[in-house]
């Protein structure tokens, strides 16, 4: 087959499985937890590795930031061959209980962002895949992580999130925002609206676990707001996530 436009890869790759995260940065360190780790190329925002892991070859690729690469992407993997989608990301806490440090996995998602809307109406979920979800549960108390499992929040706006007063709608947005945490939403985010809603309608399956870099409200209640950058343990959770995942299924 042709490359695929936007990522560049082919079906060569020969993976079902595979790891994204939205940061390019982060593939290397992702493809350095899998055996024989091998460069396969880069174009735009989608960086790509391969590697094995448990006799499967497993796909590491950069989605970018936002729905619409993370759309293009997903589309493109399913061209390619890949099965099975696990975002690897960070995010920002949103429940009080949600610290810095910890993990988040995405079991839905709030669609408060453009792309999933070009896919189906807004009445539809965004919503994960139960084994996949199962699989990053157990993978994250193996670790001994302390995590969280439920909804996060996706928007297309970074900056409508952490600078809502500076932008003309920016009454709507914190409305929103109260809104989402009142309703239980533990994190905010920029993909898994997007990866979740294009892998039901490619019959994928795809799953999300974060990061959390901070909680902006736990700084605005006065309460301690550690901050993390490093996403090792997210990384090393997904990928025994897919280790478990491909033990269950062989
Ligand atoms: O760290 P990644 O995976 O890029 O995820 C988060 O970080 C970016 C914003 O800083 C957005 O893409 C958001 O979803
Ligand atoms: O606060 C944050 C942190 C990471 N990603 C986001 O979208 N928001």
């Amino acid at each position: 087959m042709d490359k695929m436009y936007h990522i560049g890869l082919d079906d060569s790759h020969g993976a079902k499985y595979a790891i994204l995260p939205g940061d390019p940065g982060r593939v290397e360190k992702i493809a350095g937890y899998l055996q024989n780790p091998e460069f396969l190329g880069q174009n735009r925002e989608y960086t790509s590795w391969v590697g094995e892991l448990a006799g499967e070859r497993i796909l590491v690729m950069s989605t970018g930031m936002g729905g619409p690469s993370t759309a293009i992407g997903a589309e493109e993997l399913y061209q390619t061959g890949v099965r099975t989608m696990i975002r690897v990301g960070t995010c920002g806490g949103m429940a009080e209980q949600v610290m810095g440090g910890d993990l988040v996995i995405a079991n839905g998602a709030v669609r408060m962002e453009g792309t999933s809307k070009e896919y189906v109406d807004i009445a539809f979920p965004a919503v994960a895949d139960f084994q996949v979800t199962k699989a990053l549960e157990q993978a994250a108390m193996d670790l001994g992580a302390r995590f969280h499992l439920g909804i996060v929040q996706c928007k297309d706006s970074f900056y409508g999130q952490h600078s809502p007063d500076r932008m003309p709608c920016g009454k709507e947005l914190e409305e929103k925002w109260d809104m989402w945490i009142k309703a239980g939403c533990l994190a905010s985010e920029m993909e898994s609206a997007a990866l979740y809603i294009a892998a039901q309608i490619l019959g994928v399956r795809a799953g999300c676990i974060l990061n959390v870099i901070w909680n902006q409200e736990r700084k605005k209640n006065g309460l301690s707001d550690p901050h993390c950058h490093d996403t090792s343990l997210a990384i090393r959770a997904a990928v025994h996530a897919v280790e478990l995942l491909i033990e269950k299924e062989r």
